[in-house]
């Protein structure tokens, strides 16, 4: 969005605990049928918490989009090639007056929410995945050494990171083994007829809101030879070709699937690149102790029990 939250830091605390109880209250809201009840939803306090984190995050990127409004105007028109996102709308908005503030907002709402826990959640699950998997994660520092060199602090560029295909197997093999989003929901517009496997049809009427588990299609044994085992190598181009397209559905798929994939695969390559240059990890628990979640985003419930070490450099590849 071209702001910096600093989240990290401690700042704009009130807003980063907004946003999660905002998510917490929602995923309540989807388990417990009895809190669509307007007034249980309120007697239960948990109604008039969600509104008034709703309004503080509403209110907080109102202030955010005023700011750079006032920015934008005080630089005048930016010649920078690569805009931010929210700047590529206040660009919008200012020239082709379609968009209103509340329309921007919801815009810059919808990439916050969608882009952060996810990635992180990914990133997450990558490391863990790798820390249960030595064997893996030597190809990987492998792979980096061949294109920094031995725990390099250099930034990776474009092309660094296209050269990290292991990497980008490594990621993709753990949204698959845990998806950060564990459920996508639907509503259908027309029936929809399915097969059985006992050869009779199902029809789900118009109307039915439908849930799709992307962790049920990634974990099918007709698609994945060994579908319960870390395995990078299920995306080697190959076994790709030869699966079915909706048995990887992490980013979902169709007219509303993810439009921030490509992004957040590059986002993760960076992070984990820059990470993995410089230490191995080793996993403190073992998969069978592994509980994920399904919250409204993925995530373990003890959080990711690891041990972090710094590279030796007896450990670096020689070219
Ligand atoms: C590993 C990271 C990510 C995963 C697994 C992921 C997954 C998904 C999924 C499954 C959906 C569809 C939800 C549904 O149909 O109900 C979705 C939608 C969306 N995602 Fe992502 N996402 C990720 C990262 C990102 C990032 C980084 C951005 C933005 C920079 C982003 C922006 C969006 C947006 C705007 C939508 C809504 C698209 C629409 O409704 O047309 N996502 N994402």
């Amino acid at each position: 969005m071209g702001i910096q939250v600093n989240a990290q830091l401690g700042h704009n605390n009130e807003y980063v605990h907004a946003v999660k109880r905002i998510s917490e209250i929602t995923w309540n809201h989807m388990k417990f049928p009895w809190l669509w009840l307007k007034p249980i939803w309120y007697l239960t306090g948990l109604g008039f918490e969600f509104d008034k984190n709703v309004k503080l995050t509403n209110d907080f990127v109102r202030k955010v989009i005023q700011e750079r409004k006032e920015l934008l105007s005080e630089e005048g028109e930016s010649d920078r090639k690569r805009k931010a996102f929210l700047d590529l709308l206040l660009t919008i908005q200012k020239e082709k007056k379609t968009l209103s503030d509340e329309d921007i907002r919801e815009e810059v709402d919808t990439f916050m929410f969608e882009g952060h826990d996810t990635t992180s959640s990914g990133i997450g699950f990558t490391i863990l995945w790798l820390g249960f998997n030595p064997d893996c994660q030597k190809k990987l520092h492998k792979e980096l050494d061949e294109i920094f060199g031995f725990a390099s602090d250099q930034s990776p560029t474009m092309d660094d990171i296209k050269k990290c295909t292991y990497l980008e197997k490594c990621i993709k093999e753990s949204l698959r083994m845990f998806p950060s989003v564990p459920l996508i929901a639907r509503r259908l517009s027309e029936d929809v007829t399915i097969d059985h496997p006992s050869g009779q049809k199902i029809v789900l009427p118009a109307g039915l809101s439908a849930c799709v588990s992307p962790i049920a299609a990634a974990r099918d044994p007709r698609a994945y030879p060994d579908p319960n085992t870390f395995n990078p190598d299920n995306f080697d181009i190959d076994a790709i070709a030869g699966r079915d397209p909706y048995a990887y559905i992490p980013f979902s798929a169709g007219p509303r699937n993810c439009i921030g994939q490509k992004f957040a695969i590059l986002e993760e390559k960076t992070v984990l690149s820059t990470f993995f240059r410089k230490y191995e990890v080793e996993s403190l628990q073992t998969e069978e102790n592994l509980r994920p979640i399904p919250e409204l985003i993925l995530r373990p419930y003890n959080g990711i029990r690891i041990k972090i070490k710094r590279r030796e450099s007896t450990d670096y590849v020689v070219l």
